[in-house]
């Protein structure tokens, strides 16, 4: 995710950062700022794992991370406690909610897969630009986990694709390939994968050609019924979120699911 402001301006103090994160590492890892002790500068942050710069701070693509975002980190949501979860579940609304009302145009380059709570930040963006590669899927596949989207994960959805997809995708945890999901309009461009960065550039110059107030307050007007919806329901959000995972049938399922990764991997 390229905020335009740090990238025009060169990195003023920006959280770039040269590390990639490991996969799930969102919401603490994705933009590398801990949410959840510290407030969240997303006007001055670069992705994480940008892909490098050239002297006059712009992308250079030498970088294919095959991961965009593997969502929510689930050791965070696994074998807790319900204060632990509480605070996890706050810093993940705070992040969407930065996200989702910044006055920044954002563009999201998604050179790699991209499920669950990587899907919501990309659908946090502006633009989404995906890599066309069969092996970068997109999507919320929650149920597959035999969790269920929060609601305002399912709002994001439905503003993007539609009521009628987003009912059939939600519950199938259907992970779209890049041709789906620009059939669909989860994304907006699906371009050979060298030509991510370049792109999701030249889609920002697009965007940043508009007059910014006119911009912002017209992002603002779009958006704002969605994200009142969720700051009218914060605590019960949370409260929502930590019953829910806290039973005994979620943790056996999450856990499940972590160890099919792990063996996965093996
Ligand atoms: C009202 C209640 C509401 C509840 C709502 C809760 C919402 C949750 C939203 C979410 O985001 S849930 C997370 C969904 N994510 C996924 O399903 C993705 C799972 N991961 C993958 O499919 C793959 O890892 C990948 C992203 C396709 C990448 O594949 P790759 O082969 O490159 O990596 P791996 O070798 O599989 O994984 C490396 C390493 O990372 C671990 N891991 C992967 N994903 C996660 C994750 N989301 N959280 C924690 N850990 C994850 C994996 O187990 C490996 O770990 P190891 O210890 O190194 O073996």
């Amino acid at each position: 995710v390229w905020a335009a402001k740090a990238w025009r301006e060169g990195d003023p103090g920006g959280t770039r950062a040269g590390r990639r994160p490991r996969a799930g590492s969102v919401p603490t890892g994705f933009l590398d700022v801990d949410v959840t002790s510290a407030p969240l500068a997303l006007e001055c942050l670069y992705t994480p794992w940008a892909p490098g710069t050239d002297s006059d701070g712009a992308p250079t693509p030498q970088d294919c991370p095959r991961v965009f975002s593997a969502g929510l980190d689930l050791t965070e949501m696994c074998g807790r406690n319900p204060a632990h979860y509480a605070e996890y579940w706050k810093a993940v609304q705070e992040l969407w909610l930065r996200t989702y009302l910044s006055s920044l145009v954002l563009v999201a380059a998604i050179n790699g897969a991209c499920p669950a709570g990587g899907c919501i930040i990309a659908l946090a963006c502006d633009c989404r630009v995906l890599a066309d590669n069969p092996k970068y899927h997109i999507g919320l596949n929650e149920t597959l986990l035999g969790i269920t989207a929060p609601f305002w994960f399912k709002d994001a959805y439905v503003n993007t694709i539609g009521h009628r997809a987003s009912e059939q995708a939600l519950q199938l945890g259907y992970l779209f390939p890049p041709s789906e999901a620009l059939q669909v309009g989860l994304v907006d461009q699906v371009v050979p994968e060298d030509q991510v960065l370049s792109t999701a550039l030249s889609e920002m110059a697009r965007w940043l050609a508009v007059p910014d107030h006119a911009r912002q307050l017209t992002k603002n007007m779009m958006r704002k019924a969605t994200a009142d919806r969720l700051l009218r329901q914060r605590d019960a959000d949370i409260q929502n979120f930590v019953s829910f995972i806290c039973r005994d049938s979620i943790q056996k399922s999450l856990q499940v699911y972590l160890e099919k990764l792990r063996q996965r991997k093996g």
